[in-house]
């Protein structure tokens, strides 16, 4: 690896309290050498010694903010250096970021990778999509799909002619060209942020709330996809993405992305003309509004509720705080 890529940085403290005091320390050292990973193991098992009662228990979580290429050998010093060492209690866990993998192959082949140095239950991947307001919303809250009796009888093709997944940025790679171009808009966002909000969208009700019925339930709805026709698929590049620096030049990759996908199952197979919308829009500002156009008079009535509004005062985590914060809890979902 060469140097400019071979900064690690080692998050060995963060206490979170109830005042929400953060208290962080930095270990350097490079991705593939053991000295920066004994240094980061020494530093933790100082920390755990200070704190706990009990002599080297801990719960150590890693969370690698790294293009997952760089899992395994990252992964492979970690297994080595950095457990928690005490078998009397305590854990150690990995998160594990997307794209996981370029294509089956890749992905398979980092799933045996990183499978091979931890167990399952060890392994937290994450879509920091899953985290945001409006996205948990689709599922558990009073506003989900499932628990609001006004959408319930709704959410099917006699009503929904299409649904919309669009994701809108405003400013280029900034630098992340490394690992922006090797991926893609597709793998960065459309297969992963884009994917989960689909299946929230237009899965069947899970069994419960529990995660492998989720899951279940998303893979169905992901198996009843037809294969994508290539007419129904634009691809393209932003004028001016080649002159960030990190950038290859001659650089291919999509920067912007359109797909359509059918699902072919009794809920969604079939066709209705409908010309009103309704509206959750996660960023900026959560909402959801609803837009009726009255055909021949063309009146737009919008029923909406702004959550900056309507909540005034209510603090609303930020994706990554939620869903961190779970990995330290029981229930992987
Ligand atoms: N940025 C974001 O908003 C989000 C990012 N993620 C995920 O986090 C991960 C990292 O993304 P992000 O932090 O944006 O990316 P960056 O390009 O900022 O890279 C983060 C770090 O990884 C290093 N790096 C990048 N490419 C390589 C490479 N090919 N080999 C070795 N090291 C490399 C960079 O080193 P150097 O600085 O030397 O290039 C940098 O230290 C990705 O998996 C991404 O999907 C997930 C959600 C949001
Ligand atoms: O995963 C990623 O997401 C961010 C956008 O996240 P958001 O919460 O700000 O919508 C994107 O900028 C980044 O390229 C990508 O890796």
């Amino acid at each position: 690896m060469n140097d400019a890529k071979s900064q690690m940085i080692g998050l060995t403290d963060i206490l979170i309290e109830p005042a929400d005091i953060f208290s962080v320390k930095y270990v350097s050292g490079s991705y593939d050498s053991a000295e920066g990973f004994q240094l980061l193991d020494k530093e933790i098992a100082m920390h755990e010694i200070s704190k706990s009662s009990q002599e080297v228990s801990s719960r150590r979580l890693f969370y690698l903010a790294l293009p997952p290429s760089v899992y395994p050998p990252v992964y492979r010093m970690i297994r080595k250096y950095c457990m928690n060492k005490s078998d009397l209690s305590g854990w150690t866990r990995v998160v594990v970021e997307k794209p996981f993998g370029k294509d089956l192959d890749s992905a398979e082949l980092l799933g045996s990778q990183i499978g091979e140095l931890f167990d399952e239950p060890q392994i937290y991947h994450i879509d920091h999509y899953l985290g945001k307001e409006l996205v948990q919303n689709l599922v558990i809250n009073i506003s989900g799909r499932f628990a609001n009796r006004f959408f319930l009888p709704l959410w099917n093709c006699d009503n929904i002619d299409n649904v919309r997944i669009v994701f809108r940025e405003d400013f280029g790679t900034e630098g992340r060209g490394g690992y922006f171009d090797e991926y893609g808009i597709i793998r960065d966002i459309i297969q992963n942020h884009l994917l989960q909000v689909f299946c929230l969208v237009a899965m069947e009700k899970p069994v419960s709330l529990k995660p492998e019925h989720i899951r279940d339930e998303k893979v169905k709805v992901l198996q009843s996809v037809l294969p994508i026709k290539d007419e129904e698929v634009v691809l393209g590049q932003y004028e001016g993405y080649r002159d960030d620096v990190t950038v290859p030049d001659h650089s291919n990759t999509p920067t912007f992305a359109t797909v359509i996908l059918r699902i072919h199952n009794e809920r969604w197979e079939g066709e209705k003309q409908g010309r009103n919308e309704f509206v959750i829009r996660l960023q900026p500002s959560e909402a959801m509004y609803m837009k009726l156009t009255m055909s021949l008079l063309i009146l737009l009535l919008s029923i909406s509720l702004s959550y900056k509004q309507r909540y005034q005062g209510v603090m609303i985590r930020e994706a990554y705080e939620r869903l961190v914060l779970d990995t330290y809890g029981p229930c992987p979902s």
